[in-house]
């Protein structure tokens, strides 16, 4: 029987040669991750349950990345409770602050391979689709059963498909289309479904590229979400994995919910006004809007290509006096080569701040916490209302070279203006 990814990586968990949309089944859990914040509620749940040993130390990666480094004496305290359980439990693949974001982390370090099954405590576990896996996000309560079992529950889910033709234009990026799907599809697209992006312009995509696409796909309500698998997916795999694995495709006769053709030649720089993902319209729309603060970071847009478009932008120019501007590098590996190829120094003489490896303005915990009133354009995937900060301020989203062009005047900027 022919299978979507999501139908054929949760069949080979269950152990079914098969299966179909809506059918339940258990499933093997190859890889599970809790950061810092989720890591307490596993351990709660844990004690509740009267469970003393997890399934399988090898199998737990523990990534102390959304309150990094701990800004409080409670945090700190948090995460002593959590440097004893994973001593106590055998934890072996546990990352100290500044190490980078789970969801980097995770192929970073080499903790999966294509056709895994990874469930993690945070909703953007999605993102790992673009290496073949198909994770998502868990309660801890459930993280907290895979812990004690290794095993959890699914519902198979529909598929849907983004055939995306052409090619990005000057500017151009995957977060652009992915907002311009927010806005043109909804963000319920994507509800209790699995994504897959393909076409001609999704394989011209770096890997970093393509991340976005499947770390965003939890912000159309996706369960998981894919883009292919190809020689650049395999190469980077591996490079940091030992061991066989299956390159996973979709068989050409799945069957899929939707499919819908995109033309990435028609696409332009595009904005998510507050405070929703969905509420987007084309950066020219947006121009001018004053900005306190611009961010450029998190799991989303934190990654290499990110910061090397940031950078190009920003070379040679000044931030705008009245406007801040923060990068957060995704990893320690990614500040590192940042560093390497001269885009830090580019960051710090345009006076603009980078910051270690964290989640910290992306959440508002730590750095980059909003005033009231103050507009922030951030290079990120949420701008719910006080997600970075005091209610009445206000977060735009948009791509990392349209929150450095938009940094050096200080109001939103189409990039291909500066
Ligand atoms: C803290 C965590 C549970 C949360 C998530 O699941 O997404 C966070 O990472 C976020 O981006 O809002
Ligand atoms: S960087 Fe932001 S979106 Fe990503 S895991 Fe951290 S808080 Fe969530």
């Amino acid at each position: 029987m022919s299978g979507t990814m999501a139908e054929k990586i949760l069949a080979s968990a269950a152990g079914r040669s098969a299966v179909a949309p809506g059918d339940h089944v258990v499933c093997d859990i190859d890889v599970a991750m809790s950061h810092d914040l989720g890591t307490l509620g596993v351990i709660a749940r844990l004690e509740e349950m009267g469970v003393n040993e997890v399934w399988d130390p090898s199998r737990i990666v523990c990534p102390m990345d959304h309150v990094a480094p701990s800004h409080s004496i409670d945090d700190a305290n948090d995460k002593r409770r959590i440097r004893e359980f994973v001593e106590r439990q055998g934890i072996e693949n546990f990352y100290e602050v500044g190490t980078g974001i789970a969801h980097e982390v995770l192929h970073e370090r080499g903790h999966y391979k294509p056709g895994d099954l990874l469930v993690g405590t945070d909703s953007h576990t999605t993102s790992a689709g673009a290496f073949g896996v198909a994770g998502t996000g868990l309660g801890h309560t459930d993280m907290a059963y895979v812990y004690a079992t290794g095993q959890n529950w699914f519902r198979v889910p529909e598929t849907v498909k983004f055939q995306i033709g052409g090619t990005f234009g000057e500017h151009v990026t995957s977060k652009d289309l992915l907002l311009s799907i927010a806005g043109e599809h909804g963000t319920g697209v994507g509800q209790y479904r699995s994504l897959e992006f393909a076409g001609s312009a999704i394989e011209g995509l770096p890997l970093d590229g393509r991340f976005t696409l499947t770390n965003m796909s939890i912000e159309l309500g996706a369960k998981f979400g894919f883009t292919p698998v190809d020689a650049a997916v395999t190469n980077y795999i591996d490079d940091r994995t030992d061991g066989e694995y299956d390159p996973l495709r979709a068989d050409e006769d799945a069957t899929y919910r939707a499919v819908h053709e995109i033309d990435a030649d028609a696409l332009r720089p595009k904005i998510a006004l507050p405070h929703k993902v969905g509420n987007v319209v084309d950066v020219d729309e947006a121009a001018g809007v004053e900005l306190d603060q611009v961010f450029i970071g998190s799991c989303t847009n934190g990654k290499f290509e990110d910061l090397k478009a940031a950078a190009e932008i920003l070379e040679g120019e000044t931030v705008d006096p009245d406007t801040r501007l923060i990068v957060t590098p995704a990893s320690r590996e990614i500040y590192g080569r940042a560093v390497r190829e001269g885009h830090v120094d580019v960051f710090t003489d345009a006076g603009a701040t980078t910051t270690n490896a964290t989640c910290g303005a992306c959440i508002g915990m730590g750095l980059g916490v909003l005033g009231d009133d103050e507009v922030c354009l951030a290079a990120m995937n949420r701008n719910f209302r006080g997600r970075m900060g005091a209610d009445s301020s206000e977060i735009y989203l948009s791509s990392p070279a349209t929150a450095a062009a938009s940094a050096i005047t200080g109001r939103i900027t189409d990039p291909a203006e500066v």
